[in-house]
């Protein structure tokens, strides 16, 4: 890599690595009653976006830093049918894909080496639609995580549907995708439903 280009890059790492964090911060930031507020209206959105994929093994996120809180609305999707299957990401390795295993309700849960709480043991899960959690991100579906590339590398190898998820103050005009970015196929916030720019599949 030349000079010139190296500065381009070293300008777009800072440019997502501020997105990131500034998302982070607000979202940390939001008030208890806003925060609910915001999340029973992106519950509202789920139940749209489910009722058209109808998908049977589901995966999401125990909540981190300020993230929604999905767990109450996944224990009310699982009880609507019991051929629902529910799943959560195990960090198996540092730089290496996510792995998928079954979530009951109020089953113990393990730590990761990042101090996130996931099932302890079971067969790994293919899911059929995956809610990753939305940091910043843009409206042709690209995102930006925590920076450890675990989802960009799950989502690269896995034949499914993933979905963003997340607050519209994380909304950017671009996140500066990477190479190795995979755009959402959709996006849930407060605001709705959004067709992102990713492949069209169903589960
Ligand atoms: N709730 C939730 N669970 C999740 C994710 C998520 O985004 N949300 N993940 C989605 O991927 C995975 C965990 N991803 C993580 C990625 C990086 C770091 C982290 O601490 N990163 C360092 C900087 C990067 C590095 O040097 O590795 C840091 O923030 O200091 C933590 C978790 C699996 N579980
Ligand atoms: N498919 C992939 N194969 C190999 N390396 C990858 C792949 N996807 C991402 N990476 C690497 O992971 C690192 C972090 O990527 P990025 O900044 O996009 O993370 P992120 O999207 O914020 O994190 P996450 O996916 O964990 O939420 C980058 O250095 C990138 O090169």
């Amino acid at each position: 890599m030349n000079e010139a280009s190296s500065a381009v890059t070293s300008a777009v790492a800072a440019r997502r690595q501020a997105l990131r964090e500034q998302a982070v911060f607000r979202r940390e930031a939001l008030a208890d009653d806003e925060r609910e507020r915001l999340e029973r209206r992106i519950e509202t959105h789920l139940d749209t976006l489910c009722a058209d994929l109808a998908p049977r093994v589901l995966a999401f996120c125990w909540p981190w830093r300020g993230e929604a809180d999905l767990r109450p609305w996944v224990a009310r999707w699982l009880a609507g049918d019991a051929g629902r299957v529910a799943a959560l990401p195990v960090v198996v390795e540092r730089h290496r894909p996510l792995a998928f295993r079954r979530w009951v309700p109020g089953m113990q849960m393990a730590l990761d080496r990042h101090g996130i709480p996931h099932p302890a043991g079971g067969p790994e899960l293919r899911p059929d639609l995956v809610l990753v959690p939305l940091n910043a991100f843009d409206a042709q579906g690209y995102r930006l995580g925590y920076g450890g590339g675990y989802f960009d590398r799950t989502l690269a190898q896995m034949d499914t549907v993933a979905a963003g998820v997340g607050f519209e103050l994380g909304r950017a005009d671009s996140v500066w995708p990477q190479a190795h970015d995979r755009p959402m196929e959709w996006l849930v916030t407060e605001a709705g439903v959004f067709r992102a720019g990713g492949r069209s599949r169903r589960p």
